[in-house]
């Protein structure tokens, strides 16, 4: 597959995602993370992209929310959603959820829904996912005691690509190689040709280096742990506490052996090095040391020879005072002559000292003696070639240490690498899996039925409109609760409504019209997309589009009149398999015409079989205007109680709401009496 392909991926988009070790597969799995470890691609984006990949895979190009309030339904219902999440990454990744018009679609993305509302949300995961992120690439580590060498042109730019961390050199034969072996530490040959090469130094011949980065630059992986070792310690925690809370991330437990992860950073600093080896840390000290070292050494020795002195009665023969007073002679002499044996203890105790200052290995103590073995000499003398060559010796254990140890441990974490992607994506995933559940839980949701809006053929699947018999298109929701309302959750009244055609909903003021149009739009949309919706029980048509227009804020000037007339002209075409729902259109212009107009739009829109909504105060005029019987449904005050309307929320079926100014005249009639009032409500 041609990454353009996918909608949205363009030029530029395309070459980012060529970046990634396996472009099309990665877009294709729909994971975020890895899709985002694109230059450039951030997570929206890279959730846009895997959206287009899932739209593409279902071959579903149509585009279900088609008015704006449509659009802001779909935007509050991720909002619900996103407000459940702990990362960053699983606000995004939920944005992939989107409401389609493919089943295949729809059915794939219900049986995760599925699934995650099966996870119990608990405290301490919820806490330990706040420190989970997607993982990180380290920036590139430049290495430099090691270099790669090549004769072969190819072979050098392949090199730069697979190993960027270390310089490659062109070599023609055994000489170059040597002289690079002067200025690296190690100089990796990757020519086959050179194969039993034979030169001084630290010098391999390694035709698979490229094949083998662990082994070649063990500092990557080693980078890549240092820089992600707290995403790791949160993800192990994730996976830790869901098995406490005996829900399991994964069925088959973590990804990662979480004891052999844990024991493997603990040897590891945040800069990449190695921390915890007591030979390491033995060498290093003694590199570091070894000058001040030396010089205590060397206090200690003066101290004892100090002391011998001044306890010592030196006879001096006549001969050696006077060359001692005539040529200024060092006394040097005498100390060997005369504390020959004082002297060499304190050089043994200087020796001692030094040995056990730096805790020096039997091989590297002797390597060490040299340092004090001058002629005798008060204050004791040290040779600073031999200090030099003790530190070059010690310096090449330590880096020979720390190579090994790197190997071993980028070895170690080499079996990690994989499994620990998968194990900070499952926890990841978990909290989008979570906020799926939390939602459900806390709208009290079920899996609605999304139904074939063709499958006449099966009357099992058709959506039984209201018990006034079986339809095989439209909605019907039981027991629906608003998560939208401005009311606290637990006071929004349950609402029962079916509609299969097109309808007008007429009703009182503040009966709740709007808020049935938002619970409807709200429960297709999610049911669309593949969620629990916020119901006891709700079955769906799977809709082409979705078009809802919001309540018009006033009369539209003859401009804004006809442009809304045109896209409603345009709507009614065509509109099979299309919701509509619409809140007081009457408002756009004088009631008189807007009766006529809604009637037409509405017989239109009855024509092709679109399932429609109208909310409009004029549905007795719509009703009289109209050529066809038009249906209307209503929310029936059940009266008035102390001012207040008593409001049946569920629309009842086939009925024509009496109007709130019908129902304040209806009480004055009944209160007061009087002709007045009962001719006012005659009229109605
Ligand atoms: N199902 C419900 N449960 C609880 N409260 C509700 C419900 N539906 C509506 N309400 C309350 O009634 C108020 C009015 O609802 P809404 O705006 O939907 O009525 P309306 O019939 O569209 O009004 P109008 O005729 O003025 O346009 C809401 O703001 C909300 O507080």
């Amino acid at each position: 597959m041609e990454l353009e392909a996918i909608p949205g991926v363009g030029a530029k988009t395309a070459a980012a995602l060529s970046e990634l070790d396996d472009p099309v597969a990665t877009v294709e799995s729909g994971d975020v993370a890895a899709i985002a470890r694109a230059p450039g691609v951030n997570e929206a984006r890279a959730a846009r992209i895997a959206r287009g990949a899932i739209r593409r895979r279902h071959d579903d190009a149509g585009r279900v929310l088609a008015t704006d309030r449509a659009r802001e339904v779909y935007r509050e219902a991720i909002d619900l959603l996103r407000e459940r999440t702990v990362t960053d990454y699983a606000a995004k990744r939920l944005e992939t959820f989107y409401p389609s018009a493919s089943a295949s679609r729809i059915a794939e993305a219900q049986s995760a829904a599925a699934d995650a509302t099966t996870r119990e949300p608990d405290p301490e995961v919820r806490d330990a996912l706040a420190g989970v992120e997607p993982l990180d690439d380290p920036p590139t580590v430049r290495v430099r005691d090691r270099c790669l060498a090549t004769a072969d042109a190819e072979m050098f730019a392949r090199a730069e690509r697979a190993v960027p961390e270390l310089s490659v050199e062109t070599v023609e034969d055994a000489r170059d190689i040597s002289e690079l072996g002067r200025s690296y530490a190690t100089v990796i040959v990757i020519d086959e040709a050179f194969a039993g090469l034979d030169v001084d130094g630290d010098v391999k011949v390694r035709p698979d280096a490229l094949e083998t980065p662990a082994e070649t630059v063990p500092e990557r992986l080693l980078a890549f742990f240092a820089t992600n070792r707290e995403r790791l310690e949160a993800a192990a925690a994730v996976h830790e506490a869901a098995a406490v809370a005996g829900d399991p991330v994964a069925p088959d437990g973590p990804a990662a052996d979480l004891d052999h992860l844990r024991d493997a950073l603990a040897r590891l600093d945040d800069d990449g090095t190695i921390v915890g080896d007591d030979e390491l840390a033995r060498l290093t000290d003694a590199v570091d040391d070894l000058d001040a070292a030396v010089s205590t050494a060397a206090s200690v020795a003066d101290d004892r020879l100090r002391e011998a002195i001044r306890e010592r009665d030196v006879t001096i023969e006549g001969t050696d005072f006077l060359s001692l007073v005539e040529q200024g002679a060092r006394v040097d002499s005498l100390l060997d002559r005369e504390l020959a044996d004082e002297y060499d203890e304190a050089i043994a105790a200087a020796r001692e000292h030094l040995a056990d200052a730096l805790r020096l290995e039997p091989e590297e103590a002797e390597l060490a003696e040299p340092i004090f073995d001058g002629d005798p000499s008060f204050p004791v003398d040290h040779d600073e070639a031999a200090v030099s060559r003790l530190r070059t010796e010690l310096a090449a254990a330590r880096d020979r240490r720390s190579a090994r140890l790197k190997a071993d441990l980028a070895s170690d974490l080499g079996d990690l690498r994989e499994p620990v992607e998968a194990l900070v994506r499952d926890a990841l995933e978990l909290d989008v899996e979570l906020a799926i559940s939390r939602f459900a839980r806390d709208f009290d949701c079920t899996m609605p039925e999304v139904v074939d809006p063709d499958a006449d053929a099966d009357p099992g699947e058709s959506i039984g409109a209201g018990g006034d018999g079986t339809i095989d298109s439209g909605f019907r929701i039981e027991g629906g609760r608003s998560p939208l309302l401005d009311v606290a959750f637990d006071d929004a009244e349950p609402i029962d409504y079916a509609v299969s055609g097109a309808t007008l909903l007429s009703g009182v003021n503040s009966g709740g019209k709007t808020s049935t149009l938002d619970l409807v739009a709200l429960v297709v949309v999610l049911a669309q997309m593949g969620l629990p919706v916020p119901a006891e029980s709700a079955t769906v048509e799977r809709f082409e589009e979705i078009h809802y227009y919001a309540k018009s804020q006033g009369t539209l000037d003859a401009g804004a009149f006809e442009a809304t007339l045109r896209d409603f002209g345009d709507l009614v075409e065509g509109a099979d398999g299309r919701l509509v729902l619409v809140d007081e259109l009457e408002s756009i212009t004088e009631p008189g015409a807007s009766a006529k107009i809604i009637a037409g739009i509405l017989e239109a829109l009855d024509d092709q079989d679109a399932t429609a909504v109208f909310v409009s105060h004029l549905a007795r005029e719509i009703r009289d205007a109209a050529d066809f019987a038009v249906a209307v449904d209503g929310i029936e005050a059940a009266g008035l109680v102390d001012g207040e309307l008593r409001v049946n929320r569920s629309p009842k079926k086939g009925h024509l709401a009496r109007s709130t100014p019908e129902l304040i005249v209806e009480k004055l009639a009944d209160d007061r009496g009087g002709e007045f009032y009962d001719d006012l409500l005659e009229k109605f």
